[in-house]
């Protein structure tokens, strides 16, 4: 396929059009009863189970997006990202987050330079940093050893690394070596934010990583600032240097905010944000709380899936699956969104994370060359961990809208609690309903069998379930550190996936810079209506109308200095 030609120009695509038609005939009901299709549609790595026998979906349809990948060039894609090429073309950068947890001896080269040695480099830093931490040969400026830890970042520099520690704070082996030791993740410039975060927590005790890629993120900056004037207020200006580190691509501006570079950990411009957590982003704060071996089985986890990945025929390849299903599901069948149902409340992280790595990657109006899109890219991402979720949005996904669902369970429970006397143990309970939702999905309920159940005939209707309704089961055998790794390797490859198929750059955000770029001009109005009672000029009439109210109503609100912002 030539490079400005639109995937949904090609004779693949169009078939695939032309066989939805076909496949929306059919039920899942019948489908799943052809055993030898459902066998087919399975797929194992490494103890990890992928079921997508309740795809809408026939071994035809797989064979005709294969035939799609092949014509996208796929498997040509997936090289030039590993073989470091500039595939981010409008940053005009490399996407190389699969180097960050790569084994120290491989070799993956970013203009002509092999980076791993780089990226071991840093973690052997982390390494040797945490331990000093934890062990209490790094002190804070009092003597006291640094028991807590706040990690200020948002976006990519937020969302991995709290879905990571989420999940971690379950794996037996990690709570026993955080004992003693709180993490806690500070994200949003909300005032109640910071309020929150510093609770509870003495400055002496406390060590600030600031994490942002770019060092310029206003929510980021603004809040870095805040705890280090917490910090001076407390212990006084040469505290910051035992208090406070930084995890960045920019050094330079790291210490010109007056953190030591030698206290800063590294990362490169071919990690996007969003692919960040296996970098300094991730590691060095769950290193901190973890110890680095915890976290280095996470890196492990994904590198597997790495190779995975890489090397595995597609036939039996879990993220290139996955991510074709995806774009049969969204640009075929025409399902715009996506549920993302964890069975283990280890995982409740894990649906905002992805909503950030899919959304802001796959969330594109034109393709790689500029050219507008004659179809929808990207999905609607959600999600909460069952059953939870159940008794929230369940029934729009029973009987309202369709919604092709990531039904996400683990065989082996961390935290197996079982009731005296009970039969079914907690986990039993929670996989009972892993394993009947897809079904009631699939399935559903018709008039027939209602009627048989005696139902009175005014309710009916009510209570029949189209059923038809796709989704995949992906059954993990347990969820430690490498379990977790794997979980996260699998979604950010099948995300590529998708948009290698689509056509699109999946590592670019400028969809997010409006937005900043609006907010700057509010807030220097802002300032200079506050500071010089400057009026508020240059916007529409309602938008002035809305900041003059904001203005007029909070000019008695007395401008405190964040130490003595309320703890909440
Ligand atoms: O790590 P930084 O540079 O502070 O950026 C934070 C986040 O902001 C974004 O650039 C846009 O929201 C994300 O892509 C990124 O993860």
């Amino acid at each position: 396929m030539a490079s400005s030609t639109l995937i949904s120009d090609t004779q693949a695509w169009k078939e695939l059009t032309d066989h939805a038609e076909d496949i929306k005939k059919s039920h899942l009901r019948d489908l799943l009863s052809n055993e030898e299709r459902s066998q087919s549609l399975a797929v194992e790595f490494d103890g990890i189970l992928l079921d997508y026998s309740r795809q809408q979906a026939t071994l035809e349809t797989r064979e005709k997006l294969f035939k799609l990948a092949e014509v996208a060039s796929l498997k040509q894609k997936i090289n030039q990202m590993y073989n470091g090429e500039h595939i981010n073309s409008t940053e005009n950068r490399a996407v190389l987050h699969v180097a960050l947890r790569a084994s120290r001896d491989a070799v993956i080269q970013s203009e002509g330079k092999n980076v791993v040695p780089d990226v071991w480099n840093v973690l052997d830093k982390i390494k040797e940093f945490s331990e000093r931490v934890r062990s209490g040969s790094w002190v804070g400026a009092t003597g006291k050893e640094l028991k807590d830890v706040v990690a200020v970042g948002i976006g990519g520099s937020f969302l991995g690394p709290l879905f990571v520690h989420t999940a971690l704070q379950t794996d037996p082996e990690a709570v026993a070596s955080a004992r003693g030791r709180q993490l806690r993740f500070l994200a949003n410039v909300d005032p109640i934010d910071v309020a929150k975060t510093i609770t509870g927590l003495n400055p002496e005790t406390t060590l600030v990583v600031v994490v942002s890629k770019t060092f310029t993120t206003a929510e980021t900056m603004l809040n870095a600032r805040t705890l280090r004037e917490w910090i001076i207020a407390a212990l006084g200006p040469s505290a910051v240097a035992k208090h406070m580190v930084a995890v960045s691509t920019n050094l330079t501006l790291v210490e010109k905010f007056g953190i030591d570079p030698n206290n800063a950990f590294a990362f490169w411009d071919w990690v996007g944000g969003r692919y960040s957590v296996c970098s300094a982003v991730g590691v060095f704060p769950l290193s901190l709380q973890y110890g680095f071996s915890v976290v280095e089985k996470f890196l492990k986890g994904a590198s597997s899936i790495d190779q995975h990945m890489f090397s595995e025929p597609f036939e039996r390849n879990i993220p290139v699956l996955l991510g074709l299903l995806s774009v049969w599901n969204v640009s075929f069948l025409g399902y715009p969104a996506r549920a993302i149902l964890p069975y283990t409340q280890a995982l409740e992280k894990f649906a905002p994370h992805i909503q950030q790595v899919s959304m802001e990657s796959n969330g594109k109006g034109v393709s790689i060359d500029g050219t507008p899109l004659p179809f929808e890219a990207g999905e609607i991402d959600f999600g909460e961990p069952g059953t939870n979720g159940q008794h929230s949005f369940y029934q729009l996904i029973h009987q309202g809208r369709v919604i092709p669902c990531d039904f996400i369970g683990v065989v082996k429970s961390q935290q197996p609690v079982y009731l005296k006397g009970e039969v079914v143990s907690n986990h039993d309970e929670l996989m009972s309903n892993f394993f009947a939702q897809p079904d009631a999905l699939a399935y559903g309920k018709t008039p027939e069998q209602l009627q048989k159940e005696n139902v009175p005939p005014h309710l009916v209707s009510h209570k029949t379930f189209s059923g038809n309704r796709p989704s995949v089961s992906l059954l993990l055998p347990s969820l430690t550190a490498y379990n977790v790794g794997q979980l996260l390797a699998i979604y950010e490859h099948r995300i590529a996936v998708e948009g290698f198929i689509w056509g699109i750059n999946s590592f670019d955000q400028w969809g997010v810079e409006l937005g900043k770029s609006l907010a700057t001009q509010v807030r220097k109005q802002l300032n200079a209506s506050r500071t010089k009672g400057e009026p508020i000029q240059g916007f529409n009439f309602s938008t002035t109308a809305m900041i003059t109210r904001y203005l007029q109503a909070s000019s008695d609100i007395p401008a405190d200095p964040p130490t003595s912002l309320p703890q909440i």
